[in-house]
């Protein structure tokens, strides 16, 4: 459903160049759960954006549903966009709109007749459990359900590809469990294709069929998760499934 094929990306900074993202090929299967673990700075975030090319990628390619999106013209991407639905860690919700308004956005961008609107727009809250709450303003909802709200609103265009930056970084564990939880219904009866990127091994765990885990802007290793054994060979990859934090002695952090 999604292939990289050596795809960098390099930023001008006032510090001089840097590199992003070096040379990553990723695939990632159709109806995948797909995790993109690694520190702070690993490049997970400007990788995931090159999906969608919300980040154009110096080199490579990059194919979605059997399409070279670099190929194509601002038009034509704008249009192949509204297949690829993503979320974030702020849930990037309309303050000023409802929870109802806030789903019908992309649907009129994509000119959607109104009377269908309302239709998709039931089923999509429908589906990630907040319907009772069309009328309400973000404000006024917890952390889970803002992000179940963005949920839904990236579900709006029936996209097959959902792409999700940090979703559970800004809430408490129970909240990330129903997150996940959500990401995983639509996963299964909708069959989209779901990239997660995230610094948490718990959530590859919780939801991921297969990780990459990245470091330095490369995947030093990928994973397939259903496999039984899995014996990590880079020491990123070994510290990341150990999943412990210890403490350092402060001599030894401040040194
Ligand atoms: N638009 C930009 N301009 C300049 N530098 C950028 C830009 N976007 C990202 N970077 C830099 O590129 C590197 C990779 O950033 P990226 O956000 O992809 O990493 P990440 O693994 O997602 O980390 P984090 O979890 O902190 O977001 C970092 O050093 C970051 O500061």
């Amino acid at each position: 459903m999604i292939a990289l094929h050596q795809v960098s990306k390099t930023f001008s900074t006032p510090g001089g160049p840097l590199q992003a993202v070096s040379s990553v090929s990723l695939d990632i299967g159709q109806g995948d759960i797909f995790g993109l673990i690694g520190f702070s700075g690993a490049g997970k975030s400007t990788l995931l954006r090159m999906i969608n090319l919300l980040e154009r990628p110096d080199e490579g390619t990059v194919t979605v549903d059997g399409e070279d999106l670099t190929k194509l013209s601002i038009r034509e991407l704008r249009q192949r966009r509204l297949s690829i639905g993503m979320i974030f860690q702020h849930f990037h919700l309309l303050s000023n709109l409802t929870v109802y308004e806030n789903v019908s956005f992309p649907l009129e961008i994509a000119k959607v007749p109104k009377a269908d609107r309302k239709r998709r727009i039931e089923e999509c809250l429908e589906t990630v459990g907040l319907l009772d709450k069309a009328k309400a303003y973000p404000a006024k909802l917890s952390g889970g359900q803002k992000q179940r709200v963005a949920i839904a609103r990236a579900l709006a265009n029936k996209p097959k590809v959902l792409l999700c930056d940090e979703p559970t970084s800004s809430v408490d564990p129970q909240t990330t469990g129903s997150i996940l939880a959500s990401l995983k219904e639509i996963n299964e009866k909708l069959g989209i294709t779901i990239v997660i990127v995230t610094h948490e091994m718990n959530v590859v765990k919780a939801i991921c069929d297969k990780v990459a885990v990245m470091e330095n802007g490369r995947v030093v290793e990928k994973f397939d998760l259903r496999e039984a054994h899995i014996v990590p060979q880079s020491p990123i990859a070994q510290f990341l499934f150990q999943n412990e934090i210890a403490l350092e002695a402060r001599e030894a952090v401040y040194a």
